[in-house]
């Protein structure tokens, strides 16, 4: 029986559901890059088809199923068919095995580890003697068979010995490279989708031919996957498909803060606690400190080649790093003049432009400008390569006389500019910046990413909103700000020593890569 899931391209991509209820398939993907809505898709093909499964929710966010299908949801709390703490999983189970029917067993709400290692004894030892097809889906692989720390060994064993029983296995998770390795290599079919870390994207090196092909998977769109293994007849890239039931994983958008409503007295005096407040959104990190470390080991220097490193690791601490995400409405355009919009991120330390979305990427921005004041920004901003006269500014700029005295004096200072004598000592001003500026039309905005509640206060942020106003109607008098907020990113700082003295890097906490930021 095939179950078409999604599509490549125009042609419908379909995978064998025996293979997939009674083998060992893997999906892999970082987060947001559609595991559980891919997941959500197979569960709803297997309903459709009355095929048993019972899926380990995390995050109860698959009780959506249950609005149009027929199956029992166990957990705690409202909606729930049968209380978790409760209720007999051994007998639920056995019928629902004999009755092909599909379980949700959610354990967001409950200490989930030994509620899931007691659901893998009883699945393994009921199917030892049923031997009905049935599959066991496991969310979050890397939280019950962690590659280093205690694992549930009877989903190792489900690995190794369940097809004989009819119970299959599907694992998945964004981090493949901290689940168990004898079970990944156990996944005769896989599905894997969006990867950036290093360490990832090295776990999932077994399933293809090639580092090109690895390569591939960090250009793919959130959504796509390749499909491998015993699951489909060839490897394909295909799109999982349209859902029948509502997505509850949805990445919540931010929305402008409602005007503060008129406060009843302090919250002392109404007797109630003060709730602690977060000081921000932060992006969610991917890479946990014992990793970024790892990582760091390899960036020690050395004294020659063939010698250990002789730089020492002296602290590792996750920071973050703010970012402005900046809405900017201008009048543009080289034929016609309209109005234009500009979205983009700034590092808000040092004025940088960088991208977000397959890790922070820093691309020269505002920094040299930091601190100017307009007509200084409209002035070097304007200089032609090869220099311009103190004539030729106060024609370009429409600025009085005085006004581009002073300014030059602040550029000359800052030595943005340079005085270059020429033909008749007729003295030019020629920049000496260390990047273009860039032009509005230029920045791209960033994408949306998974975020939380900001932890710890957030750092400061010499890049102000008014700071950079100034800078902007320097580069172009039309330009209002329409938004402006500050997320908060997370990096590693690295710091090493030697006899050489010291110093330190930054690693992306989400992608693991090198970060260098002009210092600021
Ligand atoms: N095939 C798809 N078609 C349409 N939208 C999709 C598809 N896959 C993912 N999306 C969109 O991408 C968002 C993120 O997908 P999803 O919640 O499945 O990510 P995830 O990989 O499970 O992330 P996490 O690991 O953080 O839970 C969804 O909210 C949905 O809007």
């Amino acid at each position: 029986m095939d179950l078409v899931i999604g599509k490549a391209g125009d042609r419908e991509i379909a995978v064998d559901a025996q293979e997939l209820v009674t083998g060992r398939t893997c999906i892999i993907a970082q987060s947001g890059a559609g595991k559980s809505w891919g997941i959500a898709v197979l569960c709803e093909r297997l309903l459709q088809a009355r095929v048993g499964f019972c899926l380990i929710d995390t995050e109860g966010e698959y009780s959506s199923l249950k609005d149009r299908f027929s199956l029992v949801r166990v957990g705690s709390g409202d909606g729930c068919d049968a209380d978790i703490g409760r209720t007999n999983i051994r007998e639920l189970m056995q019928d629902a095995i004999c009755s092909r029917t599909a379980v949700i067993f959610d354990v967001s709400e409950i200490d989930m580890r030994e509620k899931v290692a007691t659901l893998a004894d009883i699945l393994y030892d009921l199917e030892s003697r049923l031997r009905q097809p049935y599959l066991l889906i496991v969310e979050e692989a890397d939280k019950f068979i962690p590659q280093s720390g205690e694992s549930i060994k009877k989903i190792e064993e489900i690995s190794r010995r369940g097809r004989k029983r009819g119970l299959g296995l599907l694992v998945a998770t964004q981090r493949p490279s901290l689940v168990a390795k004898n079970v990944l290599s156990q996944c005769n079919s896989q599905i894997i989708g969006k990867l950036s870390i290093e360490n990832d994207l090295k776990a999932v090196g077994l399933f293809f031919s090639s580092r090109q092909e690895v390569g591939e998977l960090a250009e793919l769109e959130p959504g796509e996957f390749f499909v491998m293994g015993g699951l489909s007849r060839e490897k394909v890239r295909m799109r999982f498909g349209a859902r029948v039931t509502a997505h509850r994983g949805l990445t919540p958008r931010l929305v402008p803060a409602p005007p503060a409503e008129p406060c009843a007295g302090p919250r002392e005096e109404r007797g109630e606690p003060e709730a602690p407040r977060a000081a921000g959104d932060a992006v969610v990190p991917v890479l946990l400190r014992e990793e970024a470390l790892d990582l760091a080991k390899t960036k020690r220097k050395r004294r020659f080649l063939f010698l250990e490193p002789d730089e020492r690791i002296v602290s590792g601490e996750r920071v973050y790093r703010p970012l402005h995400r900046v809405e900017v409405r201008y009048i543009g355009g080289l034929i016609r003049k309209a109005t234009k919009t500009a979205s983009f991120v700034l590092d808000g330390c040092t004025g940088c432009v960088v991208e977000i979305d397959r890790g922070l990427k820093v691309r020269p921005g505002f920094s040299d400008l930091l601190g100017l004041d307009e007509a200084a920004v409209k002035i070097v901003s304007g200089l032609a390569n090869g220099g311009s006269t103190m004539t030729e500014i106060e024609a370009d700029t429409h600025l009085a006389s005085g006004v581009v005295k002073k300014a030059i004096k602040s550029l000359v200072e800052a030595k943005l500019i340079t005085e270059v004598k020429t033909v008749g000592d007729t003295v030019v001003y020629v920049p000496l910046l260390a990047a273009e500026i860039p032009g509005l039309h230029t920045l791209r905005r960033g994408t949306d990413l998974p975020m939380e509640p900001l932890r710890g206060p957030p750092p400061e942020a010499k890049v102000t909103e008014s700071s950079l106003r100034t800078i902007l109607k320097g580069i172009e008098p039309t330009a209002e700000i329409v938004g402006f907020d500050t997320i908060y990113y997370p990096v590693y700082l690295v710091r090493f020593a030697s006899e050489r003295g010291e110093r330190s890097i930054l690693l992306d906490g989400c992608t693991g890569k090198e970060v260098s930021f002009p210092i600021s």
